[in-house]
């Protein structure tokens, strides 16, 4: 029997986060998946999107000069294929032995809480961290047990790109797929079930977005629950419902993106103690299972399923193993950016979000980048920035929909993070002509609504009515 301070399943971002914290502490670290070592965000989900998103947008740009612009998906196919390589030789096993960390493939079973099975090796762990991740959640749709789909696990693996695909699903990834395969030049048909696109954006992004995807010719089908799946010859036919009506819509193939699946099969939880659910591994604000030396993070537990949050929950769950003083996770500061051209993104609530929880106490500030030197350059109108603050002027939320939005968020970030009021944005000099430049410009009206907001300019204000 092997035993060591600290345990880890799956090697994806929240796994290998919580073994590079926990050597920095100088544990003995075990790093365990079934794979190699990377997980979804190297393999099939940040990585390979956002290089297939970046050879797409090169295309596009090709094709606004010459309509004909030749191209082959492989070479897009090539290049996603090659940056998944190049971030895989900083992850793996060899590189995560230069760190200090010991990794195991092979699939890890729980014997009890203490020991996990990884084939015959026994391996006890002082503390165990779980981070196995999602997969994609397939529908129970008549018919599609008996034809061929994509799901984001075996899109990323084709040599070339279907001519013609039907995605299921608009949400981040069936949109942000949906225009990176469309701008590579195969027709693409997005059937979602809600009436926009991304639903949880705020509703003019969602609109805006919906409506340039049109125009760049992706169909569009909204409002429509998909209800079969037939072939005609090589071609997978899928039904769907809207208003009472069937339609069908006719494709190569079939992508499936409606969300995940936590992984917790085949993990032998209930021989540890350890209580999940659908959702996933049930765990408290520290991140502990129902079996305290056991932590969980990452896809696996929610409630936000990104790279950045399993980041943070691995390095909490790791010093929480650890250290005698535990801390709480606060998802109050989470932020996210579907890539999109233009991005989407995404810093605390929407509009909606914050009325629905502070009435309508809050101050709303929207500033149009059509009137942005920066974004006339470049012939942008659709962009857009919004931000949601409390009555006293700090940051409840705030989306940006901009070439540049991924970058933007981060100053949104610092605001909320150390609870800046955003006037402080007005004496900020931000360099013309750049898309944060609407972050002093709309700092300015926050600094004078503040002023006029103040109990002693009221007063005075009443008194002398015409000053
Ligand atoms: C197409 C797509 C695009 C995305 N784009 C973004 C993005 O731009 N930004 C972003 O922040 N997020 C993005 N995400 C989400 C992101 O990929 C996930 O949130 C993140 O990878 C989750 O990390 P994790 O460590 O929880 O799980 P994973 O990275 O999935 O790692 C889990 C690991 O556990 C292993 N495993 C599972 N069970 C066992 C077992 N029993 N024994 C041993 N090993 C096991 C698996 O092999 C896997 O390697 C995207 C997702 C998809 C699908
Ligand atoms: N840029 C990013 O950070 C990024 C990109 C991709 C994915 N992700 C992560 O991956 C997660 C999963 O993404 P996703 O897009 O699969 O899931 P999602 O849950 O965000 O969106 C799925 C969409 O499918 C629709 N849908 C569900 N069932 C349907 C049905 N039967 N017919 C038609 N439509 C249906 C839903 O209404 C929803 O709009 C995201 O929530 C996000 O956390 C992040």
């Amino acid at each position: 029997m092997e035993l060591y301070d600290i345990v880890v399943i799956g090697a994806g971002s929240g796994g290998i986060t919580s073994a590079v914290t926990a050597v920095g502490f100088g544990k003995k670290v075990l790093l365990i998946d079934k794979n190699k070592p990377g997980g979804e965000c190297t393999w099939s989900g940040c990585v390979p999107s956002k290089a297939l998103i970046h050879e797409a947008a090169k295309i596009h740009n090709a094709r606004s000069f010459i309509k004909d612009f030749a191209y082959d998906s492989k070479e897009a196919m090539d290049h996603v294929h090659n940056v998944r390589e190049t971030i895989y030789s900083h992850e793996n096993p060899e590189a995560l032995s230069k760190l200090g960390i010991e990794y195991l493939q092979g699939e890890a079973s729980f014997k009890d809480s203490h020991t996990i099975m990884v084939g015959e090796r026994e391996i006890r762990g002082k503390k165990i961290i779980i981070s196995t991740g999602s997969s994609p959640f397939v529908p129970p749709i008549e018919g599609l047990d008996s034809v061929p789909y994509l799901t984001n696990e075996s899109i990323f693996e084709l040599e070339r790109l279907p001519e013609n695909l039907i995605i299921l699903g608009g949400g981040p990834i069936g949109i942000e797929l949906a225009q990176a395969v469309s701008r590579l030049g195969s027709k693409v048909h997005v059937v979602e079930m809600m009436e926009t696109l991304i639903f949880r954006e705020e509703a003019e992004f969602s609109k805006a977005i919906a409506e340039l995807l049109t125009e760049e010719g992706v169909s569009l089908h909204l409002g429509a629950r998909a209800t079969r799946v037939t072939t005609r010859g090589e071609k997978v036919v899928l039904a769907y419902e809207k208003e009472g009506r069937e339609s069908l819509v006719e494709a190569d193939t079939l992508l499936i993106a409606i969300g995940r699946k936590a992984n917790t099969e085949g993990l032998g939880l209930v021989n540890a103690g350890i209580q999940y659910g659908k959702k996933g591994i049930q765990i408290n604000a520290k991140l502990q299972t129902s079996q305290s030396h056991i932590y969980a993070i990452g896809d696996v537990v929610g409630p936000y399923q990104f790279s950045h949050m399993a980041n943070v929950q691995g390095i909490l769950a790791t010093q929480n193993a650890i250290l005698p003083l535990k801390r709480k996770i606060k998802y109050n500061n989470i932020a996210w950016v579907t890539f999109t051209s233009p991005e989407i993104a995404r810093a605390g609530m929407t509009e909606a979000e914050a009325r629905e929880s502070r009435s309508d106490n809050i101050r709303v500030y929207e500033y149009d980048f059509n009137q942005l030197d920066r974004a006339m350059t470049g012939g942008e109108t659709r962009e857009k920035m919004k931000v949601i603050l409390d009555r006293r002027g700090r940051v409840l939320g705030l989306s940006v929909m901009a070439h540049r939005a991924g970058e933007m968020i981060g100053e949104a970030q610092l605001l909320r993070s150390q609870n800046l009021n955003f006037s402080r944005m007005a004496s900020v000099i931000h360099p013309y002509p750049t898309y944060s430049e609407v972050f002093t410009k709309i700092g300015k009206r926050v600094m004078v609504d503040n002023l006029l907001n103040h109990p002693l300019v009221k007063i005075f204000r009443k008194k002398n009515p015409n000053e």
